[in-house]
């Protein structure tokens, strides 16, 4: 997991913190970490009475675990430790940690204890965090079964033991937590594929450090600070054509759907103008159902875009490629969804001319359209979809969104972030469209791809999440109710930011939605 190919997360950087940066007389980052995790625990389960029950590894995850026992007891709870291993194996600081705890009067058992008639106040997992190395069997995949049948609170220290905290995927007994204290910073499996499953609620415990350079997953969580500096008021002397000519390229016989749910999601974001072009012949005549779209034969859209989406119900015959070969010569921004990534995917020379492609290029996969896009498995672009999306960013040289829990934005030249927003009741149809809507409409008003995509991704899950908030979802939630929560979302953008300390404009920002008076 933490092979010299790719030491996402070095763990001998991390002691190279711990012996440069910290001076001797200040706390072990060990110390800092289990008294972080203490006062964490104390916040949790402040009105729970009974014993608290710590299960120690044999690294240094354990060792948090012993000094966080100590600080307990200190603080007057009655605490419980149960550690497997052999005390004189252990790595120096959790062996110093294990001793002092002992020294300090607590006990310390070599098997999980019964649980006491009123259940555990809470129960530790302090067996691995980022040493796991393996799938965890035997003895301690015994604990793990132990500790996920206890009905008390379940408090994982830095990584849910079990979860690869790279690529968040299980391996073998995983413990699911309510709640992760997580140490100095983030871990892109906490926050993807099955990772958010088995966090519960993530508190990172900075430990008073600043993630260095090279530990990447640190301030990798998509917040609108990215793109503050975009979400600039407009002038009150305004006009559609300050904002864009966004078109939808798809909609073919019987998905006509599609294109149109992509070409509201632009429109109600505050584009200008939106071009629907259909493939399907019978596809302009619901105009009169969308007259705020302008539904075109898909062989008629306008030469003058701003940005242009091919995808939304497409389809795979040979008229579609046939669109989607023109398409990929128009030097504009251009994103591509749905079926135009399952052709992409087929056709090697069209991979080629999308990567040769200079104007900026989006690919929003879901992970079976990923799979085609790198040629293995569903399965196997989500056991490390770090290091898919990041891969087809690189062979396509586009902006990539890998879709799905934890969605994950790749660029070309290596960076990455991950988006925090949404929640399961967006796994149903035409959410995609929407997705794709909104990035055309981002790239039509102006936006640099990169902003456009990190701020159509992070909006419709916070539209997703404000429709949860208001009781609707995760079950039953339409794509169509995605649209106008976003619109929502992004005008309370627009407000905080114009109330807010807004930065420096960037010289290229064209003017966005005002609200109200100035
Ligand atoms: N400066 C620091 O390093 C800090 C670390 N913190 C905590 O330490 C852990 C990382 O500690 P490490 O010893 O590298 O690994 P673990 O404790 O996660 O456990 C590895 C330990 O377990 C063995 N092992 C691995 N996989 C298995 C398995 N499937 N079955 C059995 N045994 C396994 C492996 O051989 C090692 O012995 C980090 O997560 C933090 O919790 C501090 O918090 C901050 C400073
Ligand atoms: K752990």
């Amino acid at each position: 997991m933490y092979s010299a190919s790719r030491p996402i997360y070095p763990v001998a950087g991390i002691r190279e913190i711990e012996g440069k940066l910290i001076p001797s007389a200040r706390p072990s980052l060990m110390e800092r970490a289990g008294r972080a995790a203490a006062e964490d625990a104390v916040r949790l389960i402040m009105d729970r009475p009974g014993p608290i029950l710590i299960a120690c590894g044999p690294g240094n995850n354990g060792g948090d675990g012993f000094v966080m026992a100590r600080q307990l007891a200190q603080a007057g709870r009655e605490v419980q430790v149960a550690f497997a291993g052999d005390a004189h194996a252990l790595p120096a600081d959790a062996a110093k940690a294990c001793a002092d705890y002992l020294a300090s009067g607590g006990n310390m058992v070599s098997d999980l204890p019964a649980a006491p008639a009123q259940g555990w106040a809470l129960v530790v997992d302090a067996i691995f965090g980022i040493g796991l190395k393996r799938p965890v069997e035997g003895r301690y995949a015994e604990w793990i079964r132990t500790l996920n049948a206890q009905p008390s609170p379940r408090m994982a220290l830095d990584v849910p033991s079990g979860l690869d905290a790279d690529t968040g995927q299980p391996l073998g007994a995983t413990f699911r937590a309510s709640h992760t204290t997580t140490f100095i910073a983030l871990k892109p499996g906490l926050l993807t594929n099955d990772g958010p499953d088995y966090c519960g609620e993530i508190n990172v415990q900075r430990l008073d450090i600043d993630p260095p350079a090279w530990l990447p997953a640190a301030g990798h969580a998509v917040t609108p600070a990215l793109f503050r500096a975009r979400l600039v008021p407009r002038p009150r002397n305004s006009h559609k054509g300050l904002y864009g000519d966004a078109a939808i390229l798809g909609g073919n016989a019987g998905m006509v759907g599609a294109a149109l749910l992509a070409g509201r999601a632009a429109l109600w974001l505050g584009t200008g103008r939106v071009y629907v072009g259909l493939l399907d012949p019978n596809g302009p005549a619901v105009d009169f159902a969308h007259p705020e779209l302008m539904l075109r034969q898909a062989s008629r859209l306008p030469e003058r875009l701003s940005a242009l989406a091919i995808g939304p119900g497409l389809g795979t015959e040979d008229s579609s490629a046939a669109e989607l070969s023109s398409a990929l010569a128009r030097e504009l921004p251009l994103v591509l969804d749905a079926d135009a990534l399952n052709l992409v995917g087929r056709d090697p020379g069209l991979q080629g001319r999308l990567a040769a492609r200079q104007a900026p290029t989006i690919l929003t996969p879901h992970p079976a359209e990923a799979g085609r896009l790198l040629g293995i498995t569903t399965a196997a672009v989500q056991a490390d979809r770090l290091q898919a999306a990041l891969e087809i960013a690189r062979r396509l040289r586009a902006l990539v969104v890998l879709k799905g829990c934890g969605s994950i934005i790749a660029t070309p030249d290596g960076r990455w972030f991950i988006n925090g927003t949404g929640h399961p009741g967006m796994a149903s149809a035409g959410m995609g469209d929407v997705l794709t809507g909104l990035v055309v409409g981002f790239l039509a008003q102006g936006w640099p791809a990169e902003a456009a995509l990190i701020a159509g991704v992070h909006l419709h899950g916070a539209a997703a999440d404000r429709l949860a908030r208001e009781g609707i979802g995760p079950i039953g939630l339409s794509a169509s109710e995605t649209i106008d929560a976003a619109r929502g979302v992004f005008n309370g953008w627009l407000i905080e930011a114009q109330q807010g300390d807004l930065r420096e404009k960037p010289r290229d920002a064209r003017p966005l939605l005002s609200l109200g008076a100035r």
